[in-house]
C-alpha cells in the first residue's frame, strides 16, 4: 500500500480556524494581533511568499501592514524601522523576508527586532530558549513539521528520527524539537559519508537540503514517516521537493507532498507564533 499523504493545506486550515477564533476573542478585547511583514528588494519568489503571508493574516482576522522598500535601502533605515515597529502597540509580530540584499547584515536586523515580537524565531535568544526548553517563538519552518509528524499520530518518543540538513532555520531547530519530544535524533549533512547507511534506520525523516531527489526510496525503511522541506523545481520548472515522491511512496507510510505539505504550514506557525505574542502582551 502506497504511503499516505500528509495534507498540509488541511491541517493548515484545521489550525487557522483555532487561530482565527483565538484572533476574534483578543480582537474583541480591543487586542487585535497585527503582523508587520518587511521586503526589501525585489526577488520574485520573496513578492510572493510576503503576499501570501499578508493574504492569510487577512483570512485569520489579523491586522497586517507589508512594507517594501527599495534594495538599495541602508543598513540603518531598516534598523530604524524595526525600532519604530518595536514600540508599537498594534504590532505583534515583526517578520523581516530573507534573504536580504548583501549591504545588510542579517544577524543585526533580526537581533534589532524585540524577542517578544520575534515571530519567525530567528534570534540568538529565541534559539537559547529553544534549546533550554523555554517558551521563546520557535522557528516556523520545523515547528509546522512537527505538527506534520503529530497528525500522523505517531508517538516520536523512542523513536530514531534523521534530520538530513543543518541550517540555523531549519535543520537545527528541527534536531531539537525532535530531541524535545523524546527521538533520537541523528543530524546528517553535506560532510556525512553515508547519507543512505543513517537515513535507511529511521522511524522518520525530515530532508531539508534544497537539492531534489536528494532521499530516494533505496534510502527508506519500510514504514518511515518522510517530511520533505525542499523547495527546488524539477527540469519543466515545476516546483518539488528533496524526495523522489513518487518512488519514495511505495516504501514510507507517511509523506508530505510538495507543493501543499510543509510550505503551507511555515505560513500557518507564523500565525500561531503572531496570536501568541498578541495573548501574551
Ligand atoms: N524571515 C523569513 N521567514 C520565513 O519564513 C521565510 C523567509 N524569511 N524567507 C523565505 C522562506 C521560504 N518560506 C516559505 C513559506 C511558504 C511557502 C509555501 O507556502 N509554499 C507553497 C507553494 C508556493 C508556490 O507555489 O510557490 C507550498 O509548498 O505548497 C514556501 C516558502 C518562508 N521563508
Amino acid at each position: 500500500m502506497p504511503a499516505q499523504l500528509i495534507d498540509g493545506i488541511a491541517l493548515s486550515q484545521q489550525l487557522r480556524s483555532e487561530i482565527a477564533q483565538r484572533a476574534a476573542a483578543l480582537t474583541a478585547k480591543g487586542k487585535q494581533p497585527g503582523l508587520a511583514v518587511i521586503l526589501v528588494g525585489e526577488d520574485p519568489a520573496s513578492q510572493v511568499y510576503v503576499r501570501n503571508k499578508v493574504k492569510a493574516c487577512g483570512d485569520v482576522g489579523f491586522h497586517s501592514v507589508l512594507e517594501k522598500y527599495d534594495a538599495d535601502l541602508s543598513e540603518a533605515a531598516l534598523l530604524d524601522r524595526i525600532a519604530s515597529l518595536n514600540a508599537d502597540p498594534s504590532i505583534h509580530g515583526i517578520l523581516v523576508q530573507m534573504p536580504l540584499p548583501k549591504h545588510i547584515n542579517p544577524h543585526k536586523v533580526i537581533e534589532a527586532i524585540s524577542t517578544t515580537k520575534d515571530v519567525d524565531g530567528y534570534s540568538v535568544l529565541s534559539a537559547g530558549e529553544l534549546m533550554t526548553g523555554l517558551t521563546g517563538f520557535r522557528p516556523c519552518t520545523p515547528y509546522g513539521c512537527m505538527k506534520l509528524i503529530e497528525s500522523t499520530g505517531i508517538d516520536l518518543r523512542g523513536k530514531h528520527a534523521v534530520v538530513i540538513g543543518r541550517s540555523n532555520t531549519v535543520g537545527k531547530p528541527m534536531g531539537l524539537l525532535l530531541l524535545q519530544a523524546n527521538a533520537t535524533v541523528t543530524i546528517c549533512h553535506s560532510a556525512t559519508p553515508d547519507l543512505a547507511y543513517h537515513t535507511r534506520q529511521a522511524d522518520v525523516v525530515v530532508a531539508a537540503v534544497g537539492r531534489r531527489n536528494t532521499l530516494t526510496a533505496d534510502m527508506v525503511k519500510p514504514g518511515a514517516v518522510v517530511i520533505d522541506v525542499g523547495m527546488n523545481r524539477d527540469d519543466n520548472g515545476k516546483l518539488c521537493g528533496d524526495v523522489d515522491t513518487a518512488n519514495v511512496r511505495e516504501v514510507a507510510s507517511f509523506i508530505t507532498p510538495v507543493p501543499g505539505g510543509v510550505g503551507p504550514m511555515t505560513i500557518t506557525m507564523l500565525l500561531m507564533n503572531t496570536v501568541e505574542a498578541a495573548e501574551r502582551t
